[in-house]
């Protein structure tokens, strides 16, 4: 069932402000971002031993996480990307390396090759407009995480870690029953646990 008007109407005037606030952050506080972001996440988040981690190729004015996919590799990790299929279905995931070739997909966004292996991730790094500090997000408006994260975690314990600047934090995100909760946020500084 989709969310109710007043919900909707809330999240897009939520969507546009945090736009606004996102841009603000990145010219400012952008450069070196997605390295600290890896020092960080590294420092804090115990990743599984050879699994399959998901990030993303930044668009917008997106906290870098290119740096911390990177090092995730370099520690025997297999990195994904998303690649949306088509609305109302969840994303599927190829294998990203650095050399990896890319063809553009839907709404113009990078991806991965078809001949890339699809892999389902154990760990997803998030990307987000907006959170607060209960774990809640907000993104682009296609539900595609909140879909793919409940189709996951139907079938296995993943770990869902929503990636942004600090300067993206908000009071409480408006809600509805479709969103999926993370389980960390980190930010250009700092790791937050989210508690169950
Ligand atoms: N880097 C990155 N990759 C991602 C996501 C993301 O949020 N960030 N996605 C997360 O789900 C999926 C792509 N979803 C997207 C959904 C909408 C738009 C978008 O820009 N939509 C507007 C354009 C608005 C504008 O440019 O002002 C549109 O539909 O026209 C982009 C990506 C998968 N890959
Ligand atoms: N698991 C789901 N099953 C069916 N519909 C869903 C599901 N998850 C989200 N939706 C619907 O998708 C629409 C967009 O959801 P929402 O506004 O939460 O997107 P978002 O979290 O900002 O986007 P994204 O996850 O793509 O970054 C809503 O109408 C919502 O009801």
């Amino acid at each position: 069932m989709p969310d109710g008007t007043e919900l909707r109407d809330a999240k897009k005037a939520f969507r546009a402000a945090a736009r606004e606030r996102r841009a603000v952050y990145h010219a400012e506080h952008g450069a070196g971002a997605g390295g600290r972001l890896r020092d960080i996440v590294l420092q804090a988040i115990p990743l599984p031993p050879g699994g399959v981690v998901s990030g993303y190729l930044p668009i917008d004015d997106e906290l870098d996480p290119l740096p911390l996919l990177r090092a995730v590799i370099g520690r025997g990790h297999h990195a994904c990307v998303p690649v949306v299929q088509g609305r109302g279905q969840p994303l599927v995931f190829r294998d990203w390396t650095p050399e990896a070739p890319l063809v553009e997909g839907v709404f113009g966004v990078s991806v991965p090759a078809p001949s890339a292996p699809e892999r389902v991730p154990d760990l997803l790094f998030v990307p987000l407009l907006g959170f607060d500090r209960k774990g809640f997000r907000m993104g682009y408006g296609a539900g595609f995480y909140d879909r793919t994260l409940a189709g996951l975690r139907a079938r296995k314990p993943v770990l869902a870690v929503g990636i942004g600047y600090a300067g993206q934090e908000v009071t409480a995100v408006p809600v509805g029953l479709h969103d999926e909760a993370l389980d960390w946020i980190v930010t250009d500084r700092e790791a937050i646990r989210i508690a169950v």
